[in-house]
């Protein structure tokens, strides 16, 4: 089917600049795609704007201009244009999108730590009317080898095991879009590893896309579909400007 390879999220033409004091960082991301069912990486050095692009693709923050800016959750049904939402300021489309389809990884896993493993996975399902159901919160938790973890507290789980809880977090309702900041930022090389393993093949079974910032680039140089990076340029004592380009070989 054609649209099994349509990008679920399509970004062109996008500059962010943001400033702080008299500085000022310009973001160019000329062309930015993420297919479903595959993960993307988004590496590089301290400051070159990963958290920026994260958050532009969180629709959290507002491009400053973007040619083209689209969102393909349930193909083939048509895009919704972040770029048209964005401009109109509409807010409520946005937060409808971001909750219904996005899935999100933090650094530190994020798990609340007064509710079991199993409450804080469903806790984003309940919060938007729709837990995911015992049958698939077990099948998952079994797959990424949890199933003793969910009716335990966070505290009693090592941190890989915590990890890997966060991660099922964002998956058990079903996002189409996963965004992972640094999920492997607090674990040790071997574990990230097989973190990043679970989280590419969980996305490849469910058809979700996924990105994830990591200043860890041998860590996805083989395990992500593609690979983005960027290209620093000291335009003069207060500007800087970062281009946002696939790497070599790793174009999605
Ligand atoms: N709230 C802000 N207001 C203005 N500029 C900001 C703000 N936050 C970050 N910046 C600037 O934007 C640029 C990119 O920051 P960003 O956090 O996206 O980089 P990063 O690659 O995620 O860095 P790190 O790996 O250290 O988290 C930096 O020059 C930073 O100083």
């Amino acid at each position: 089917m054609p649209h099994m390879n349509a990008p679920m999220v399509r970004l062109e033409g996008l500059v962010k600049t943001r400033s702080q004091n008299e500085s000022v960082f310009e973001l160019h991301v000329p062309d930015f795609r993420v297919a479903p069912g595959s993960m993307v990486a988004v590496v590089g050095e301290s400051g070159c704007g990963k958290s920026t692009l994260l958050d532009l693709l969180a629709l959290v923050m507002a491009p400053t201009r973007v040619d083209r800016f689209e969102i393909a959750p349930r193909p083939p049904a048509p895009p919704w244009d972040a770029a048209a939402l964005w401009s109109r300021g509409d807010e409520s489309s946005l937060a409808a999108l971001r909750r219904e389809y996005f899935g999100y990884v933090l650094q530190t896993g994020g798990l609340l730590p007064f509710l079991s493993v199993r409450r804080n996975i469903e806790l984003p399902g309940a919060i938007n009317g729709g837990r995911p159901s015992r049958r698939r919160l077990e099948a998952l938790a079994r797959d990424m080898g949890l199933e003793s973890c969910l009716d335990r507290m966070p505290s009693s789980l090592s941190i890989g095991q915590r990890q890997r809880a966060a991660i099922l977090r964002a998956l058990a309702h079903g996002p189409r879009l996963v965004l992972a900041d640094e999920p492997t930022a607090a674990v040790d090389k071997a574990r990230a590893r097989t973190i990043m393993g679970d989280l590419h093949r969980l996305a490849r079974e469910e058809g979700a896309a996924v990105v994830v910032v990591t200043h860890d680039t041998d860590l996805v140089m083989d395990r992500a579909d593609a690979v983005y990076s960027f290209e620093l340029e000291v335009v003069s004592a207060v500007a800087t400007r970062s281009v946002c380009r696939p790497v070599a070989g790793g174009a999605p």
